[in-house]
């Protein structure tokens, strides 16, 4: 048996798995992971995120920078290079362990580098913000949801999306399958999101995650839908949005010098064991 929590942010959730000098799980499978997030088999998740320390992982461009490292998985085992509502979540745990002082800055590293989160309460309450850093935003392109298709921009998080405005959510019917894309522009897969406007400053989205399917909520595709607003909006920096989600509500900035903060909750909602 081996030690495991359950987190979730705005309803995206996660298996965590305390693994802090990567001895537990050695190379952590594709076959494990599946079975963790397994919703009737296992214990159920969106995703896997391993607790390790940075020391510990022996990755290329895994620096030394930050003394923990998200080791993130989908749920269908496949990594990915970041996950927005997993590192509130991961931050929560390390500093509900004692092992981070969440009353000043604590840095996560990710494979798409180092985020920065603050802490609003402390260590068990309050909301987190979180530095995502600069959004890459990339070419115009177009997502397919059976006989339906629409124009989506290609936004870079570290992870892909493609953000798609749509008249009514309701617009991409059951999203049980992964919509369609460009494998020219996305060769690894891509995170979809399409978006309804609300007011100004507030939009709301459903999201078809890669490796994971159609998820309650995604903190990477909340910010690559605000970047697409805003662009659409003609919005100055520093203005910030409310991205709401089946899941809940996330407020995203662009700020002046180019970097995303999102700012959301993140609960660890149990603990146990497991040899799954
Ligand atoms: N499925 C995503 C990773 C998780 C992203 C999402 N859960 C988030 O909160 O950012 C991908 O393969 O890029």
């Amino acid at each position: 048996m081996y030690p495991f929590l359950k987190g979730h942010g705005t309803e995206n959730d996660f298996v965590l798995l305390p693994d802090p000098d990567g001895t537990v799980h050695g190379a952590l499978s594709a076959e494990r992971v599946r079975a963790l997030c397994d919703r009737r088999a296992g214990i159920g998740g969106d995703g896997v995120l391993r607790v390790i320390r940075t020391a510990a992982v022996g990755e290329p461009g895994v620096g030394q920078d930050a003394e923990w490292f998200m080791d993130y998985r989908n749920a269908d085992g496949s990594i990915s290079e970041m996950c927005g509502n997993g590192v509130r979540v991961f931050g929560r745990h390390l500093a509900q362990q004692g092992l981070v002082d969440p009353a000043t800055p604590v840095p996560v590293a990710t494979r798409a580098g180092v985020k920065v989160l603050t802490f609003a309460g402390g260590a068990a309450d309050g909301e987190i913000t979180v530095d995502m850093g600069i959004a890459k935003v990339l070419e115009e392109t177009a997502v397919r949801v059976g006989e339906r298709q629409w124009s989506a921009l290609h936004v870079d998080m570290g992870n892909p999306h493609a953000v798609a405005f749509v008249d009514d959510l309701a617009d991409a019917g059951p999203l049980l399958d992964a919509p369609g894309h460009d494998p020219a522009v996305y060769p690894a897969g891509v995170n979809v999101e399409f978006v309804v406007r609300r007011a100004p400053g507030h939009v709301a989205m459903r999201v078809h995650e890669r490796g994971s399917g159609e998820t309650r909520s995604c903190g990477t595709g909340a910010c690559a839908v605000m970047v697409a607003t805003a662009l659409a909006d003609g919005a100055a920096r520093d203005t910030a949005y409310r991205v709401d989600l089946p899941g809940g509500t996330l407020r995203i900035t662009w700020t002046a010098d180019d970097r995303i903060l999102m700012t959301g909750p993140a609960v660890v909602v149990a603990e146990g064991a497991t040899d799954l």
